[in-house]
């Protein structure tokens, strides 16, 4: 006995030891759950189905509200819904709104009747008799696709900025990694005192003004996909070199909605190099497609982005240059998977903070397709291959000059570009 260690215990009758059962399971890591503060976060509210023109016919109004149901029942029923974050959606106050957009902006597309009786009854009724005009279709809007609901559009616009600040800043103070604002109505088009293209409140503008402003963040990083300029969001920004804004985008020489966005414009002021367009010109001959998109950012966004060394990386999603949309709405043909490679790209960059929020897309698959590609790249690091035959394809000859004079145009800016560098 006395050679046995004291520490076994020893079965009273035959003096064995009793080797001990192990009553803790041992636990195998599981990648596929997250532990908190490292992973993906969705933003996404009901409220926002509701802005709707009043007659009710979703087929002459792309930007509806089945674009929004549809992305997010893709989320839910691929499980990636489970298997993220969710942050608790709110709308935006007044207040965080005119850190972009005027006053009177602000009260007009940000009150509706049920909390505009503190507001001056008169002084909105004269801003709102000029600011909307009856449709064709029998609705009222700012414009025939920037139409407005007297009850349900600035609740939804309220909560599309509510909902990309709080992912912005639960991403800056590191209790998620990323996240995808799942949101409607877009944003990059809305100025600070113009409502447009199905756009009023600049989400991701006032996401990035607010980071800046109340957490003293210095270099953001806006990178903007949707197939129209975000002539809202340049606007925003265009002397600020704390913000740097990267757009590629369809502009036919400013033929192509909203025909801001040419190469030439780079900034001004102090923010003089920090306004990047990449401005794919030539129509759709042919259509561009992913290997004009990888092209892009192998030569000019990620070398950019990594010289810049951003805070964070705040993303206008939209998918409207993604295969399925009809040559008014896009015409383009990037793929779900380059969408999700993108992504991947990005996520390289700033520990990993990235921060996507939907803007424009309305072919329902290809939105779904295109969100669900971009959500497995933020939470798994990955999403599906390019196509063999886009990788190896090598870009058009119309994507090629963009490029050759973007690189001319921003190498005084980002010495980066020279050929040898990357
Ligand atoms: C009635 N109207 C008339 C003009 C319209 C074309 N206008 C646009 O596509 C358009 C105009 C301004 C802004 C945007 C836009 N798209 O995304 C974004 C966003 F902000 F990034 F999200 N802005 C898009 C047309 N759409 C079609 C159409 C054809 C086939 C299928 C669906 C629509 C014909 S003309 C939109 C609907
Ligand atoms: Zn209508
Ligand atoms: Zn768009």
């Amino acid at each position: 006995r006395a050679f046995s260690s004291p520490l076994v215990a020893l079965n009273t009758e035959t003096g064995a030891p009793i080797t001990p059962v192990l009553t803790t399971p041992v636990i195998h890591y599981m990648p596929s759950v997250k532990m908190s503060g490292i992973t993906t976060a969705l933003a996404f509210d009901s409220l926002m189905l509701k802005h709707a023109c009043i007659c009710g016919n979703n087929s002459s109004h792309p930007e509806h509200g089945g674009r929004l149901q549809s992305v997010w029942a893709r989320l839910v029923e691929t499980g990636l819904v489970q298997r993220c974050d969710r942050v608790r959606s709110r709308k935006a106050t007044l207040e965080e709104l005119q850190i972009c957009h005027t006053e009177a902006h602000t009260l007009l597309f940000g009150t509706n009747p049920l909390n505009r009786q503190k507001i001056d009854a008169n002084k909105l009724s004269e801003l709102s008799l000029k600011s909307f005009v009856r449709l064709p279709c029998g609705g009222i809007g700012v414009d025939s696709d920037t139409t407005w609901n007297e009850l349900h559009t600035a609740p939804a616009a309220r909560m599309a900025v509510g909902c990309v600040t709080d992912l912005a800043f639960k991403a800056v103070s590191g209790d998620i990694r990323n996240g995808f604002a799942v949101v409607r109505p877009p944003g990059h088009h809305a100025e600070a005192n113009q409502a447009m293209g199905f756009c009023f409140f600049n989400s991701i503008a006032v996401a990035a003004k607010l980071l800046q402003q109340k957490l003293d963040i210095r270099r953001i990083l806006i990178i903007d996909w949707d197939v129209h300029h975000g002539n809202g969001t340049q606007q925003m920004f265009y002397e600020d070199r704390r913000i740097l804004y990267l757009s590629i985008h369809r502009h036919d020489d400013g033929n192509f909605f909203p025909g801001t966005g040419a190469s030439i414009e780079c900034g001004s002021g102090s923010g003089l190099g920090f306004n990047i367009n990449v401005a794919w010109t030539g129509g759709l001959n042919p259509p561009m497609a992913d290997a004009e998109y990888l092209a892009a950012f192998r030569t000019i966004v990620m070398p950019i982005a990594r010289d810049y060394v951003p805070d964070i990386i705040l993303v206008s999603a939209g998918f409207d240059a993604a295969f399925g949309h009809p040559p008014p709405l896009g015409g383009y043909k990037v793929s779900p998977a380059c969408f999700g490679f993108m992504t991947q790209q990005l996520t390289q960059l700033a520990d990993g903070k990235v921060i996507l929020s939907l803007e424009g897309g309305y072919d329902l698959p290809a939105i779904c397709d295109c969100s669900e590609e971009c959500v497995r790249a933020l939470l798994d690091g990955n999403s599906s291959p390019v196509s063999e035959e886009e990788l190896r394809r090598q870009p058009c000859q119309n994507a090629i000059d963009t490029l050759q004079k973007t690189i001319a145009i921003q190498l005084q800016h980002w010495p980066v570009l020279k050929k040898l560098a990357h």
